[in-house]
């Protein structure tokens, strides 16, 4: 399997081994809502690392002001030494985003879907056909390369979007649940096409997702997020020790799982912040349009 390598970063020396993200007390409101409330965030360059949490806990908000896609009003984010205000422009050529709404054209094939996408991110025309056709390979889609992206089953879907985000070589893959809606196979599938892309191009990748089976097998590290903040970071197994020994853990019983601390975590937000009504109906749209 190949994909894009990723893309040189100009002046990369001058900005020697800076973390792939950066966010330093990052603030986004909407009207009262305060989603994003003084967000402190690492992304080692390399690493996958699973932003976690329950409903409503401001992920998303967070990724898109870390895309440029929101502004940020107060705070840093900082992508490869690029500042997201100040530098969206080559923020932007920097990272490939596959939102939880849905990003592909049903009436288009696979291939005209990743060159529409070669198209906007400005890959040159020399380029395009072969770019687009290694970023359909690197997701296992070039026998259904041709057909129309409406005959493609809920993973398919999904794949053909990474492909979409990967024709432009990012540094920085972000993806907003990128399994969420799928049956378990589609599930596995989609995890280890992440997997073997990240393996082959050495890319960052930014993943929120609610399956903490997911981010304890697949994530270098992560962090979970709550009301807006990071409330705990680590590797998976530093969080898990971290909740044993909060605990006073013995050592006897069950050690905790993911899922225990992101209760642990999210307990005290099953409050009319967390998971309303309209953060329930965003997930149940993204899964029965996937599904
Ligand atoms: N465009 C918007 N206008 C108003 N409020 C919003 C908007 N987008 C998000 N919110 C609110 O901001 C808060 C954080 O939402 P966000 O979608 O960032 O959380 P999340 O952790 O990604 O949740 P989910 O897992 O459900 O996607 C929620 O209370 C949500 O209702």
């Amino acid at each position: 399997m190949t994909a894009p390598a990723p893309n040189g970063v100009p002046d990369a020396d001058a900005r020697a081994a800076p973390d792939a993200v950066s966010c330093a007390g990052l603030v986004h409101a909407f009207g009262e809502t305060t989603a994003v409330d003084g967000l402190d965030l690492a992304v080692r360059d390399g690493d996958v690392f699973g932003l976690l949490g329950p409903n409503g806990a401001g992920k998303t908000t967070a990724l898109r002001c870390i895309t440029t896609l929101l502004p940020v009003p107060r705070g840093r984010s900082v992508l490869f030494g690029y500042d997201a205000t100040r530098e969206r422009m080559a923020v932007r050529r920097l990272l490939g985003y596959v939102p939880q709404q849905l990003s592909a054209d049903s009436g288009l094939t696979g291939r005209e879907n990743v060159t529409l996408f070669a198209r906007v991110f400005d890959v040159s025309r020399r380029e395009r056909a072969a770019r687009v056709a290694q970023a359909l390979d690197a997701v296992g889609l070039t026998d259904a390369a041709d057909r129309l992206a409406k005959t493609y089953s809920g993973g398919m879907v999904r794949r053909l979007e990474l492909a979409q985000a990967l024709v432009s070589a990012p540094r920085l893959l972000i993806l907003d649940e990128p399994t969420i809606g799928l049956d378990p196979i589609a599930r596995t599938s989609v995890r280890e096409h992440i997997n073997a892309v990240r393996a082959a191009t050495g890319m960052t990748v930014l993943v929120t997702t609610h399956y903490m089976d997911e981010a304890d097998q697949y994530c270098d590290r992560g962090a979970l997020m709550h009301r807006g903040r990071v409330r705990a970071l680590g590797t998976p197994r530093e969080l898990r020790t971290g909740l044993a020994e909060r605990r006073g853990n013995t050592g006897d019983g069950e050690p905790p799982t993911l899922e225990d601390v992101f209760r642990d975590v999210a307990d005290s937000g099953l409050d009319d912040r967390s998971g309303d009504f309209s953060d329930v109906r965003s997930t149940r749209r993204t899964a029965s349009r996937v599904g």
